[in-house]
């Protein structure tokens, strides 16, 4: 077999055109790298312009096609990352005055993380909440996305009544603001009693969570954490779709049983290519307020699944009494009782989080085109 060079694939790439930019993803530097293996296997790494971006899709199968009209390639291999500050603020300039990068809400948006679990229960919520908390308190600027739209709980545990977020003269929905500034998103928000029975479709199930993604103002965080329902489902796969840069933290219980149906949750984000981060144990034994511990549902279950998907374990968080009276009275604990066990395995976890975190986080500094302004046409359900 003939082999090919990589002059020969890059120029194949000058035919993959960005939709938004009009201009072929060589031109434009988005061709991270190329790596030819033995077999005429071709890896290509592809830098988007901001962690949300929407047209992930379209790049993965038109550099897949383009690789492979080169002869001798035999499979190609397409992974993404995203344009440092740097590389973004050069694109800019090569575009021009106007040449507009993306403006979509998430374009400064620098980690998404979603949290998720096999199964209901873990303390997800609980835990996405205090990590929240734990993130600002470091200094970060958060924002909160529920996108548990079968169960959600997250306005309660932030202490968010019957609130409606507010439209900008944008026409871009405002995101509710509690303690830290943290941004908080729920389509809690608009279906007013939190048990209100909702039958999701998927097209209106997909076209709640664009818009969520899309329609919200967001503005400049350095963490989105995304409380996934629990399970393998749609919600999980139309995210992956829509932040293909999103990362993965997987919650489960110490005991071998619950292991087994989160690798389930693991082994879902592995086939939508959402790269799993960590994994956290939560209700790791109980903690009596003088500090003893009793292992009631057992031991190791969390780093057995870390080791199992070759992650860290972030953090261990065991079972406290203020920890679930803080959720109850939308106090999170790490806020008013830092110093708690349970605050100090989700602290611990946040901090794995700022050290894994993918994307450099000063605040990019790409000015927005003046984009018209577009109708939010809620199609969210009312209640
Ligand atoms: N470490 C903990 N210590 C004490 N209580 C906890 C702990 N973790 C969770 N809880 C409590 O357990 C209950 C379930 O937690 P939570 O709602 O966060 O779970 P979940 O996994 O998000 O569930 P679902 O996916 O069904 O919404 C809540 O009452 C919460 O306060």
């Amino acid at each position: 077999m003939r082999g090919m060079t990589h002059d020969e694939i890059r120029k194949a790439l000058e035919s993959v055109i960005d939709p938004e930019l009009h201009r072929n993803i060589v031109e434009l530097d988005m061709v991270r790298s190329i790596e030819i293996h033995e077999g005429g296997v071709v890896d290509v790494v592809v830098s988007l312009t901001t962690p949300g971006c929407p047209i992930r899709n379209h790049f993965q199968t038109g550099v897949a096609n383009a690789a492979k009209t080169v002869e001798g390639v035999t499979a190609v291999n397409v992974s993404f990352d995203v344009l440092t500050d740097q590389q973004k603020s050069a694109l800019q300039q090569k575009l021009g005055r106007g040449g507009g990068l993306p403006s979509g809400a998430l374009a400064e948006v620098q980690n998404v993380i979603c949290v998720g679990s096999g199964k209901g229960g873990v303390g997800k919520s609980t835990l996405t909440v205090n990590l929240a908390a734990a993130l600002a308190s470091e200094g970060k600027r958060v924002g909160v996305l529920d996108a548990d739209v079968w169960g959600y709980s997250i306005p309660r545990m932030f202490g968010l009544g019957a609130q409606r977020p507010d439209v900008s003269a944008e026409r871009k929905i405002l995101p509710l603001e509690v303690e830290g500034g943290i941004k908080v998103m729920s389509i809690g928000f608009f279906l007013g009693e939190e048990d209100s029975a909702v039958v999701w479709r998927g097209p209106m199930l997909h076209k709640a969570l664009t818009q969520f993604l899309e329609d919200v103002a967001w503005g400049a965080l350095d963490f989105l954490l995304i409380d996934l329902p629990p399970g393998t489902g749609d919600v999980s796969m139309t995210l992956a779709q829509l932040l293909p840069q999103a990362k993965f933290v997987i919650v489960t219980t110490p005991q071998p049983t619950a292991q087994k149906v989160a690798r389930r949750s693991a082994e879902m984000a592995n086939k939508v290519n959402l790269e799993i981060c960590g994994v956290v144990e939560n209700m790791t034994g109980f903690a009596t307020p003088s500090g003893e511990r009793f292992a009631i549902f057992g031991e190791g279950g969390g780093q057995a699944l870390a080791d199992e998907l070759d992650v860290p374990l972030l953090g261990q968080v065991p079972l406290t009494m203020p920890l679930r009276e803080g959720a109850d009275s939308g106090q999170p604990l790490v806020f008013t009782n830092p110093d708690d066990p349970a605050s100090q395995g989700v602290r611990q976890a946040a901090r794995g989080l700022v050290a894994l975190a993918p994307i450099a986080l000063p605040t990019l500094n790409v000015a927005p085109p003046a984009a018209p302004a577009q109708p939010v046409g809620m199609s969210l359900p009312m209640a």
